[in-house]
């Protein structure tokens, strides 16, 4: 049963709004409640992995319960553990000494793994998750005597280790479920394990497990994976009907969204924006604000969605059906031209990659400011909605210049991986006719080139304005100037 649709609607939007940036203070005792205690990580994948990797850096004593078949058949989680030096164990083995316990299995078994090790777990252990759908989507109950705790890393779990290596971190929300702090240690397990995370380092929001999960979703299937994912078709097959050599318009699109959007992580949009001409700049805010005006009723239906439970019923009908959707669209996208063909070894320059991708900063503009907008006006806090957009853009980002969308669709989640498709292919009809006004010049050649600089100044000020008076580069720059820690990531190409 749907917990939230449970709840009276003053109790959704204080939930939904339940986001406080917690100050670097209140991490001065580190990981000091976790130490000494027994961390066992259930699954060992994208998450699983890196985090436990991250933990165990961090001082902590971490292992893995792994489901029998599993260990008896060497499978991947088995092999990254113990390749790792992890200790490694069946439910049985390790589940009853846990003091905590973290669930990092994929969120489509979550309601068949938490009964198998709720009957294991000691009395008053604590269960950990890194996403809300099973307790809030699909209304898990817990044993009374277990405090139930989320640290969420903003970001896959590739980037939760490259980021703690780096010598920063993921920001996290964490949060504890109303109702299950029974000994009341909750917030301190969760704020020593977004410590152990160097979440700290990038920030953390004490959260809930309703906001965590209504704003997940909505990044991922917009913003994050599922405009990327529209961007990558769109432009591809746009570039080679304009006659550009398609594995130089590969190229621009597979390197493109990672090195554009590194820009946005140290001066947000205003940044990226400034980055290019001032003639392509006016361009790339006028198609903004068009592309912005197509998709807002897309991206509000997938929100409506998300808060009326009506995306998560629907994608555990697919559950039931063994996937059929999901392996469906996987597949589509797998036999996608763009996906086909290799990337050209052509030299692009950093900054080229803004001169010739003009739509593509368009569409990072446009789609982080209305996910940004729409999560905001459905009651959850700008912060969250700042880390669950712009901040993560880039380490998404990153991961289609590793190996294109198959990549992206690889690493994140299964839930991620469904609402992307989703929103892509309503996304994609909805474009045809934007894209038909779009021309080399917008992506693929160099906006503007050999026209000079020059451009009305009235003009270039209200778009200045424009792009620095939105909501989320007035919190951006305010989140940003806690995240001083943070690195510049070697970007692919240059
Ligand atoms: N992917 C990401 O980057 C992010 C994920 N999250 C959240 O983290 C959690 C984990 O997701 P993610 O890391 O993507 O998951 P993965 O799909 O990468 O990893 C799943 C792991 O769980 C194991 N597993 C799968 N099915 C079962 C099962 N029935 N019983 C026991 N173990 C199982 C798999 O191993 P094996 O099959 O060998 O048993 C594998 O090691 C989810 O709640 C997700 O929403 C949050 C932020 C980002
Ligand atoms: C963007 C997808 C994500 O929410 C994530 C990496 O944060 C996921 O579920 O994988
Ligand atoms: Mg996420
Ligand atoms: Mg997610």
């Amino acid at each position: 049963m749907n917990y939230f649709n449970t709840l009276p609607l003053r109790k959704k939007i204080e939930e939904l709004g339940h986001c406080r940036f917690m100050e670097a203070s209140e991490f001065s005792r580190g990981t000091e409640a976790l130490k000494g205690k027994k961390i066992v990580i259930i699954g060992c994948g994208a998450q699983g992995l890196h985090q436990g990797l991250d933990l165990r850096d961090s001082g902590l004593d971490v292992s893995y319960a792994l489901r029998d078949s599993a260990i008896q058949e060497k499978r991947a989680s088995f092999k990254n553990a113990t390749e790792n030096g992890f200790k490694v164990g069946t439910y049985k083995e390790l589940i009853p000494s846990a003091d905590l316990v973290c669930n990092l299995t994929p969120d489509k078994q979550h309601h068949n793994v938490i009964p198998q090790i709720m009957p294991l777990m000691k009395k008053g252990a604590v269960l950990s998750y890194s996403h809300g759908f099973n307790i809030i989507e699909e209304g898990q109950q817990i044993r009374d005597d277990i405090t139930v705790i989320m640290c969420a890393p903003k970001g896959p779990g590739s980037e939760v280790r490259a980021e703690y290596v780096r010598g920063f971190g993921m920001p996290c929300l964490i949060a504890v479920q109303a109702d299950h702090d029974p000994e009341g240690k909750g917030w301190d397990y969760a704020k020593a394990y977004a410590a152990g995370l160097h979440a700290d380092r990038a920030g953390v929001l004490e959260s809930s497990f309703i906001a965590e999960v209504k704003s997940d979703l909505m990044g991922e299937q917009t913003i994050l994976c599922g405009m990327l994912q529209t961007g990558t078709l769109l432009g591809f097959d746009k570039m080679v009907s304009e006659g550009i050599e398609p594995g130089y318009a590969a190229k621009l699109l597979q390197y493109g969204w990672e090195t554009v959007s590194e820009a946005l992580k140290h001066g947000g949009i205003t940044n990226m924006m400034d980055r290019l001409s001032n003639p392509a700049k006016i361009r790339a805010y006028e198609l903004s604000l068009e592309l912005k005006k197509i998709m807002t009723d897309l991206y509000r239906r997938h929100q409506d969605d998300i808060i009326s439970g009506e995306f998560s019923s629907t994608m555990m009908k697919d559950w039931e059906a063994g996937d059929k959707d999901l392996l469906t669209w996987r597949e589509e996208t797998g036999k996608t031209a763009f996906e086909k063909t290799a990337a050209s070894d052509a030299k692009i320059t950093e900054q080229e990659y803004f001169d010739r991708g003009v739509l593509m900063v368009a569409m990072i503009k446009a789609g982080s400011e209305l996910a940004f907008e729409t999560m905001t006006a459905s009651g959850m806090k700008p912060m969250s909605a700042y880390y669950e957009t712009l901040h993560e853009i880039p380490l998404i980002a990153n991961l289609i210049a590793r190996k294109k969308l198959y990549e992206m669709n690889r690493v994140i989640s299964d839930t991620a991986e469904y609402g992307c498709y989703l929103f892509a292919n309503r996304c994609i009809p909805l474009l045809q006719d934007f894209m038909k006004k779009i021309t080399k010049e917008d992506l693929g050649e160099v906006y503007g080139a050999g026209k000079g600089n020059g451009v009305d100044n009235v003009k270039l000020i209200a778009v200045n304005k424009g792009i620095r008076q939105h909501p989320t580069e007035i919190i951006g720059a305010w989140l940003r100037e806690h995240m001083t820690g943070m690195a510049e990531i070697a970007v692919a190409t240059k």
